[in-house]
């Protein structure tokens, strides 16, 4: 049989051809020989036909029952073409990081006489007994080799916890009364540690809790220790509005949705009542976010929403072992719903029936590192494959989504209302009319008023740090990093400088480094600086900042949530991670700080981004009462401040289509931005002429070609970037690029419809 097999963690574009044997199905990893030495590979298609002596052998198989099935096979083989990824790379993304890849052999007994209960390793067999002894059961077909993964447990302790069968909770009469307080506690909180709930109901012994679990009323579950307990119970009825769209969104069995709902109406509670149905047909759900920052609320209200059901998160801030553990468990089908981020939506759950993408505006869903690729569209493709709804929810969904819903190639699905509290009525402070360029007297006055009313205030500013930029007065240079072309941002606390895109941090220079002159000050502001100007303004309110400095896990996230729920503080002062998909009650009043610079961006969709922003930052208030949002800004009669002052997607929307249309932009072509990687300037720019040049024989492939350009960011971590871009028709091949990009595989990197503004 000839295999095509893809390569892991290869960066090329072909299939490699394989001879073998062995009962495999496309999409199953096989161990082969590649390049001189063994490494995985995934079975692309098989053809009966036995192929010339000289190709080499699959090695062996790798797993016993396949992980991958056709469904896929076909996305990655989709996610491949479409944005032009190594198909080996594409299929690395299914599996989690660390030893899952790493495949072992064990021997197994075949007859009970040889004194081998359990599968061994084949080192530990090896060295116990010998090879002889090896070869001889072989031999006698006493035992097997089979080749795994090593299961690797983390140190973590892992505790016992029950929680109530929801679907028995009718059975409560026959219950004696031990027995009752038991599930009347359960009811409450939703699982428990076992040893702390025979305490808190002073139980004499665990005996009652284990008849219950043998009655089938609880079950227990081994979680790990610091699993969080937040749990935030759901509403007790939808609206008129939401239940209209809920009938909807159940009505559809496949395909696409948007559900354009604007801040705090109830999108969420939404998603909860259609995925309890699908869970109750047996069902996993997939629930995607955009940042880990947005998990440890959304988790909370989806324990509330769920008591019983087997809820686990899924991404890049947990371990190795916690990632496999939670894959395999998902993979089994023992998890109901998983909540995670762009990396969740590879776990190839088995039964998955449902897929919902929270906040889908969000850049974070495209991935911006090798393979690039944009992760709702990806996601979009699954469901189409597994015949099963997509749910895409945002109050300000993308353009080029909301342009598919208008011409009809997904369900459009609005909520207009807030069931609870009231939209923020929207301010606009005009900064050329103020003395304090960072915080208006005007913002001072206001937020001084909310604090006396018990309520609370999101600050919104853009950047993280002290000031933006240290520049010399005597030669007008500003600090830079040494690996990027970017300025240092100065951060008050550890007296630093530290560069946002690299890592690099250096002390404060006395003296300017590229004249020695001693008049360095330091410019611009951050977080630290608002946060610092604000604990002046107003001594006694505790005031919280929230970045990445002070942020940097979902533990101390959910912390810092949980201490603004109870209202611990009365400020918050933070970046884009304090702009969506919170809910606070309590949040009365929200002040953007530096709108103008969200426009900054020198890319076609700055200005979607930036009335994302101000749209989605505003609704964080009045999610339970009267709410207020002011937007300072140099620049007032701005179009996007406007229109986001008038809360008017619909004109921005149209304004925006109509501006795509003439300039051709997505939605109306495909953008393909090719980066062109050097040692140093000269290098890249060499590179993006020799590119452009190839490109120029396949004219007809596309429409418009830019480039080389030097970008803004022309330097990274010490490498030199140009870039080339492309405009297609949006039905375009893009097979035409493999070549060129081929032969300069480590140098180029391809980025199809970005979003957000990327590098
Ligand atoms: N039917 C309802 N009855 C009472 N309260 C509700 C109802 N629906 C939603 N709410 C409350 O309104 C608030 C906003 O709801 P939710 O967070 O689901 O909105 P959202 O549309 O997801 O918002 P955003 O896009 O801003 O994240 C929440 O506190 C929620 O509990
Ligand atoms: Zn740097």
């Amino acid at each position: 049989m000839l295999v095509q097999v893809a390569i892991s963690n290869s960066p090329l574009f072909e299939t490699y051809t394989y001879n073998s044997d062995l009962p495999l199905s496309p999409g199953e990893r096989v161990e082969v020989n590649f390049a001189g030495r063994n490494t995985i590979g995934y079975v692309v298609s098989l053809e009966e036909k036995k192929g010339p002596y000289k190709i080499k052998n699959i090695t062996k198989k790798i797993d016993l029952e396949p992980f991958l099935g056709v469904s896929d096979l076909e996305l990655a083989m989709y996610t491949s073409k479409e944005f032009v990824a190594p198909p080996g790379k594409v299929f690395d993304l299914f599996f989690p990081p660390g030893k899952l890849l790493q495949v072992s052999d064990y021997v197994v007994a075949i007859s009970g006489d040889v004194g081998l209960e359990l599968p061994m390793s084949k080192d530990s067999f090896l060295k116990k007994f010998g090879s002889e002894k090896l070869r001889e059961l072989l031999g006698s077909r006493d035992v097997k080799i089979m080749h795994s993964f090593d299961r690797k447990v983390s140190g973590k302790r892992r505790i016992k916890k029950v929680s109530l069968n929801r679907r028995l909770i009718d059975l409560r009469e026959e219950l004696n009364p031990v027995w009752q307080s038991i599930v009347d506690y359960l009811l409450s909180v939703s699982s428990e540690e076992i040893s702390v709930l025979e305490k808190k109901l002073g139980l004499n012994s665990r005996s009652p809790i284990e008849t219950l679990v043998r009655k089938g009323v609880l079950s227990v579950e081994e979680v790990e220790e610091d699993d969080s307990q937040w749990v935030i119970p759901s509403v007790i009825d939808l609206t008129q509005d939401q239940k209209k769209v809920s009938r909807a969104l159940l009505n559809k069995k496949n395909g696409v949705s948007l559900l354009y709902g604007l801040t705090g109406t109830g999108k969420t509670e939404v998603y909860f009542n259609i995925m309890e149905y699908w869970l109750n047909r047996g069902k996993q759900v997939l629930l995607m976010v955009p940042e880990v920052s947005l998990t440890p609320q959304l988790l909370a209200r989806v324990r509330g929403a769920f008591p019983g059901r087997v809820i686990r998160q899924y991404h890049s801030y947990m371990t190795a072992g916690q990632r496999q553990r939670i894959w395999l468990d998902a993979t089994e089908g023992n998890v109901d719903i998983l909540v995670g981020t762009r990396s969740s939506l590879w776990v190839p759950m088995k039964k998955t029936g449902l897929i919902i993408i929270d906040e889908e505006h969000d850049a974070s869903f495209y991935q911006q590192s090798v393979p690039f690729y944009d992760g709702v569209e990806v996601a979009m493709k699954k469901g189409k494959l597994l015949d099963i709804p997509v749910i895409l929810g945002s109050a300000t969904p993308r353009v080029t989504h909301f342009y598919a819903a208008s011409t009809g190639r997904m369900d459009l699905l609005e909520l207009r209302n807030r069931p609870v509290g009231s939209f923020p009525a929207i301010e606009i402070i005009d900064m050329k009319e103020e003395k304090n360029p960072i915080i208006s007297a005007r913002a001072l006055k206001e937020i001084e008023y909310t604090l006396s009313q018990g309520k609370q205030v999101f600050v919104f500013v853009h950047r993280k740090g002290f000031s933006n930029y240290v520049v010399c007065h005597a030669c007008g240079q500003t600090v830079t990093c040494p690996h990027c072309s970017v300025s240092l941002t100065y951060h008050k606390i550890d007296n630093a400088l530290k560069c946002h895109y690299c890592g690099y941090r250096q002390h404060v220079p006395r003296s300017c480094p590229s004249c020695g002159s001693m008049t360095l000050s330091a410019r611009g502001f951050g977080t630290e600086r608002v946060e610092n100007d604000l604990q002046k303004f107003f001594p006694s309110a505790s005031i919280m900042r929230m970045d990445r400095e002070t942020i940097d896990n979902p533990f101390a996230y959910e912390k810092a949530l949980q201490e603004i729920s109870k209202k611990k503080s009365q400020i918050i002062v933070g970046t884009k991670m304090i702009t969506k998909g919170l809910d606070f009650p309590d949040v009365e009043m929200v002040l953007v700080i530096d709108a103008d610079r969200l426009m900054s961006f020198p890319s076609y969709d700055s200005p979607e981004t930036a009335f994302q922003y101000i749209a989605q930052v505003s609704g964080r208030s009045g999610r339970a009462g009267k709410g207020r949002a002011f937007i300072q800004s140099f620049n007032p009669g701005n179009r996007v401040i406007s229109k986001a002052f008038e809360r008017d997607y619909d004109s921005f929307f149209q304004q925006e289509l109509d501006l795509r249309k003439e300039l051709r932009y997505p939605p109306f072509v495909k953008i393909v931005e090719i980066v062109c990687i050097g040692d140093s300037e000269e290098e890249s720019l060499d590179l993006g002429k020799k590119v452009v040049a190839e490109l120029e024989k396949s004219k007809d492939a596309y429409l418009e070609l830019f480039g080389p350009i030097v970008p803004l960011l022309s330097k990274i971590k010490s490498s030199y970037r140009t870039k080339i871009v492309l405009k297609l028709e949006n039905d375009s091949p893009l097979d035409f690029l493999q070549p060129v990009i081929k032969k300069h595989s480590t140098g180029l990197q391809t980025i199809v419809n970005g979003i957000g503004g990327m590098l």
